[in-house]
């Protein structure tokens, strides 16, 4: 229903814009042919194993839109994801994600006999990242998925990462590689990313998924999580999109560039505010939503946001807390009780974004296993 409803606003607007009819008629079949099949799966048993109503990320003729999954969301009740009047409750969403992966990995292993796998590399020991890691092995031991971590030390050499990476590259039991970020200063990521199997790459950072990310026409293999989560998080919340003004902050490879282009890809205008960006105050309180990943605490007030706009905070800082269990906590880049007085939904930190970035690299490592068995 809401992705006939955003479909039809899209053919709209591409016939607004005299899109050549060839281009428009070749596109409304395929999007026709994407819905039908959306439909019937809808119906049939698969429907359980839908997790979300993403266009298979093959085809250069879709529409550069992922819907909603209509089993989840409807239009004339109250989005339940919005809890506590406008908090969007990503927890409780990455949760009834998280359970669903489990329910495929299952029927995949009772039907075929395998699970997805997914292998980490962690170099160092960094607080952050450690917990991090401990909370994406443990969701994958909740849902089935096998999962391996390789820890190097903080000293170690950059052949000693290439290693690693060339041996879950020709491991056929990982589906997923994912290198932690960051790296120590003395390791070339750049040169380490570019290792990663392109069909292995579950985080989405390759340069060849980054770039078929940002070329129109084009399906990368992997979206980043963090990017897929706030805009998972977005459409499960009803928020309209296309359209819309979006304000970015932050233009970093992982977060800010890739969340960019899928806010594009659905159709919002967007503008991108970074660190030498003047007045962003000024540009961000112009926008519909707003999506802030810039790890500075507290950077967005109350003055920053237009009434009854949507904000996804992606900035996770760790504060020193000695009364917390691990000795910190994290905050977000929105002063979070400003926001909650003058936007019409918000995402809490912690339990907002970061709970859905590891729901999605659960999709993304489940999706990967799936398209080598061509299991479905
Ligand atoms: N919840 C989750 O799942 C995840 C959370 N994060 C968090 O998101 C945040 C961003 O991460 P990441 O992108 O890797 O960080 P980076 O440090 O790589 O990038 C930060 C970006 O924010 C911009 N920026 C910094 N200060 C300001 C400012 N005062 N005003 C406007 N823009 C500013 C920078 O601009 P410039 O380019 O000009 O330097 C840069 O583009 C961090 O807090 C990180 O922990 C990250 C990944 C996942
Ligand atoms: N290759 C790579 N891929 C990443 O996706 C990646 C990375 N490197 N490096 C670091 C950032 C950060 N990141 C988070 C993941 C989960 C939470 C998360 O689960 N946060 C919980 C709280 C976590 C806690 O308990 O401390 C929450 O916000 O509710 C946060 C942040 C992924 N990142």
């Amino acid at each position: 229903m809401v992705v006939a409803q955003q479909v039809t606003k899209i053919m709209r607007m591409m016939a607004v814009k005299n899109a050549t009819r060839r281009l428009l008629v070749g596109w409304a079949k395929e999007s026709q042919r994407h819905l039908s099949s959306a439909a019937d799966r809808k119906h049939s048993h698969r429907s359980q194993s839908q997790i979300l109503l993403s266009p298979p990320l093959v085809s250069l003729d879709l529409p550069e839109i992922w819907g909603s999954d209509s089993t989840h969301y409807d239009p004339h009740q109250p989005p339940s994801s919005i809890t506590r009047s406008n908090v969007i409750d990503g927890k409780s969403i990455a949760e009834e994600i998280r359970s669903r992966v489990a329910v495929d990995v299952k029927r995949m292993k009772e039907s075929i006999g395998k699970v997805p796998g997914l292998a980490v590399i962690l170099v160092g020991q960094r607080r952050d990242s450690l917990t991090y890691v401990r909370n994406k092995i443990k969701a994958c031991e909740e849902a089935g998925i096998k999962s391996v971590l390789a820890e190097l030390p903080d000293c170690c050499a950059e052949e000693d990462v290439m290693s690693a990476l060339f041996k879950f590259n020709e491991d056929s039991s990982i589906h997923g590689i994912l290198v932690q970020l960051p790296l120590p200063e003395h390791l070339d990521e750049e040169k380490i990313l570019n290792v990663v199997s392109l069909e292995k790459d579950v985080d989405g950072f390759h340069p060849l998924n980054m770039g078929n990310l940002s070329m129109r026409g084009r399906e990368p293999l992997f979206v980043p999580c963090t990017p897929k989560g706030c805009l998972e998080l977005l459409i499960r919340s009803g928020v309209e999109i296309v359209g819309k003004k979006a304000v970015v902050i932050g233009r970093s490879n992982i977060v800010g560039l890739p969340i960019s282009l899928l806010l594009q890809r659905h159709h919002a205008t967007v503008t991108i505010v970074h660190a030498c960006t003047k007045n962003p105050e000024r540009i961000t309180c112009e926008a519909d939503i707003v999506v802030t990943a810039a790890g500075v605490p507290n950077l967005v007030r109350s003055s920053w946001l237009k009434p009854g706009a949507v904000v996804i905070d992606v900035g996770t800082c760790p504060i020193e807390d000695p009364s917390a269990e691990y000795g910190y906590r994290l905050v977000g880049d929105v002063c979070f009780e400003e926001a909650l007085r003058i936007a019409s939904a918000v995402t809490p930190v912690p339990g907002g974004v970061g709970p859905m970035t590891i729901a999605m690299l659960l999709c993304n490592t489940l999706d990967s296993a799936k398209r080598l068995y061509g299991f479905t």
